[in-house]
């Protein structure tokens, strides 16, 4: 099964996120979505005279900001590309991790930085694999807001890129899953001003070097950090590419992105 991420920066972009829907939906078999918006959040927020805030990439996430990043995420975004999915045939169900208790989480604990209501996963085996398997048995296709909840009551912030690798493995054991991070990009570029330096694969050896020359920085170090944590643990394959490579993948050697590897093969 297919288990995508659409990052903000196409989420952002109407006709981007479009094309980017119509190739999901024609993606045979079971398959999942999630989308983050960040980037939506942090507009309307300054709209409503929010300041975004960030440490190593994870939003500090106050009460006033969780307000807003649910009704952006679970709202706004969720439900506009579930009604876009619809309209393209696609049996879509828009989810939280509140939603059948798919995604239990903990409020990450205060240490140098308090990040407030962001939500820290376990592992894959606290997900709710078999609630999310009843929905992909019954041919609907769960489309995930990056929103977890701690079982008390509360929604909790956590990371999209996070959530998706967690997903990806907790349904590990029961489907061949190839895990995919769509974003603006062509892939993890040697050469952040040339779009097209893309990287064909990564391996742990590689990324260290990459880390350690700067050439890998920002919400790239979270979304390979994931994708290592997700090979490691049974998924199948990690793939980062842009929006527009989904129609590739069926052929590996047609993708143009980044296949991520454990090892060199
Ligand atoms: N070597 C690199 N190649 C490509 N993108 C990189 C690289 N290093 C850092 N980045 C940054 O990582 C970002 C993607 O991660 P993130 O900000 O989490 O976005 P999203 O969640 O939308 O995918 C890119 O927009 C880019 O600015
Ligand atoms: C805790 C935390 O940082 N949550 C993220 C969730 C959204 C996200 O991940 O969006 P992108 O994938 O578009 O970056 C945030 O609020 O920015």
């Amino acid at each position: 099964m297919y288990i995508i991420k659409i990052g903000g920066n196409v989420l952002d972009n109407p006709e981007r996120l479009q094309r980017f829907l119509i190739d999901f939906a024609q993606l045979p078999g079971p398959k999942l979505l999630v989308h983050g918006g960040g980037k939506i959040a942090s507009t309307i927020g300054l709209q409503l005279g929010i300041q975004p805030a960030y440490v190593e990439g994870r939003r500090l996430t106050d009460a006033e900001t969780l307000k807003l990043v649910t009704m952006v995420y679970a709202g706004l975004i969720n439900k506009n590309v579930v009604a876009q999915l619809q309209a393209l045939g696609c049996n879509a169900i828009g989810m939280t991790g509140a939603d059948a208790n798919a995604i239990p989480a903990t409020k990450r604990p205060v240490k140098t930085v308090d990040y407030g209501f962001a939500g820290d996963i376990a592992g894959p085996e606290t997900i709710n694999a078999t609630a999310i398997r009843a929905l992909l048995d019954a041919g609907l296709t769960p489309v995930f807001a990056p929103l977890t909840h701690d079982g008390q009551g509360s929604l909790l912030n956590t990371n999209a890129d996070t959530i998706a690798s967690v997903l990806a493995t907790a349904l590990a054991p029961y489907y061949k899953v190839q895990l995919v991070y769509c974003f603006e990009k062509k892939g993890v570029l040697s050469d952040a001003q040339d779009d097209d330096s893309v990287i064909s694969a990564i391996d742990q050896n590689r990324y260290q070097e990459l880390k350690e020359k700067g050439i890998v920085t920002d919400g790239m170090i979270p979304k390979l950090d994931n994708a290592f944590a997700a090979l490691r643990q049974g998924v199948s394959a990690v793939l980062i590419g842009e929006a527009e490579g989904l129609p590739s993948l069926a052929d590996s050697e047609a993708f143009s992105g980044t296949t991520i590897t454990l090892r060199h093969a």
